[in-house]
């Protein structure tokens, strides 16, 4: 059984237009994703396509105006407000994407000491900058004496002293230098080998693939494929979706290879195909309705064209 299940899960957000009219705007809809123990299941896409808001959803730390539909469920039992409470800091851990989310008037090192659950605090935090490069004398500094870079690494520090059996980390690595970025990666994969299920956010698919087990490809508040990371290989021949295949074939070491064909020009209605205006595939049917998400080559696709 999966450690996190995401099952249906959709979000939308009612937002008040001129004159007080209310107006419902979905921002994820009808996404499906399961983590087990030990795995790194990697979230791409590009910048508004809801995976943040994936992460505070399994968190229970969207904002108010946000509605929730769908299942979600962690080591057996369903996510509801009261359990997440609960798991939060302790079996979950979360590295948010907003370095602003550091206590202000607390010296950074405490920040990370706070969040040791089992071990001695000190030796823990100290072992933690050691890994991510950040210097002993940085715990007496305050989140506005660090880089950004600093601060991302005392983020990863506090999410990974916690010892939770799901670390969910958005986002965690820009701003940090090449050879820390590593490190970090290095580490989320000795985490995961040792058992911990992890849900890396991130626009960097190079990144994602150096670690993950899968990935799942988001576009607009959806995800359009979930594909073993060693099905981005060669001219992505393994791939089921053409928009992940675009997003691998446009790597530098694929020669940014733009897709072939031209994108069809049908009008597309709302709840159609989200990636049908861009894709050289697209019929009639996909400008219609989007297709239902289903299973193919040990993976998941959304595409009637898929095979
Ligand atoms: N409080 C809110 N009210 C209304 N819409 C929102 C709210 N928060 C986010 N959104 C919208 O939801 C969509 C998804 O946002 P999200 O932050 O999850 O994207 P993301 O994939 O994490 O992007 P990035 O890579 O830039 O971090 C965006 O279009 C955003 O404008
Ligand atoms: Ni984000």
């Amino acid at each position: 059984m999966a450690l996190l299940e995401v099952r249906e899960l959709s979000v939308t957000f009612t937002q008040y237009d001129r004159g007080l009219r209310r107006k419902k705007v979905p921002v994820i809809r009808d996404l499906s994703l399961s983590v087990e123990r030990g795995e790194i299941v990697a979230v791409v896409g590009a910048s508004g396509s809801g995976k943040s808001l994936l992460a505070h959803a399994i968190l229970g730390i969207l904002p108010r105006n946000a509605a929730v539909e769908g299942y979600m469920e962690f080591d057996g039992q369903p996510l509801t407000a009261s359990t997440i409470r609960k798991l939060r800091g302790r079996r979950i851990a979360f590295v948010p994407q907003s370095v602003q989310s550091l206590d202000p008037l607390m010296r950074v090192g405490r920040q990370v000491q706070q969040a040791v659950r089992a071990g001695d605090p000190a030796e823990e935090q100290r072992q933690a900058f050691a890994r991510y490069g950040l210097a002993p004398q940085t715990a007496k500094r305050y989140p506005f004496q660090l880089s950004g870079g600093m601060a991302r690494r005392v983020l990863v520090s506090i999410a990974t002293v916690s010892g939770a059996e799901l670390l969910i980390a958005d986002e965690p690595t820009p701003g940090m230098d090449p050879l820390v970025v590593q490190e970090t990666l290095r580490a989320f994969k000795s985490f995961a080998e040792s058992g911990t299920a992890i849900v890396f956010i991130t626009h960097d698919l190079e990144a994602a693939l150096s670690i993950a087990d899968k990935v799942a490809v988001f576009h607009a508040g959806s995800s359009l494929e979930v594909a073993r990371a060693a099905d981005f290989e060669g001219a992505g021949e393994r791939l089921r979706h053409p928009y992940s295949r675009a997003l691998w074939l446009a790597l530098p070491q694929n020669g940014f290879v733009v897709p072939a064909g031209e994108p069809s020009d049908l009008p597309v209605a709302a709840d159609g195909c989200l990636h049908a205006s861009h894709c050289a595939m697209a019929a009639v049917e996909c400008s219609k309705a989007a297709p239902k998400p289903r299973v193919l080559r040990d993976g998941m696709v959304r595409c009637y064209h898929a095979t």
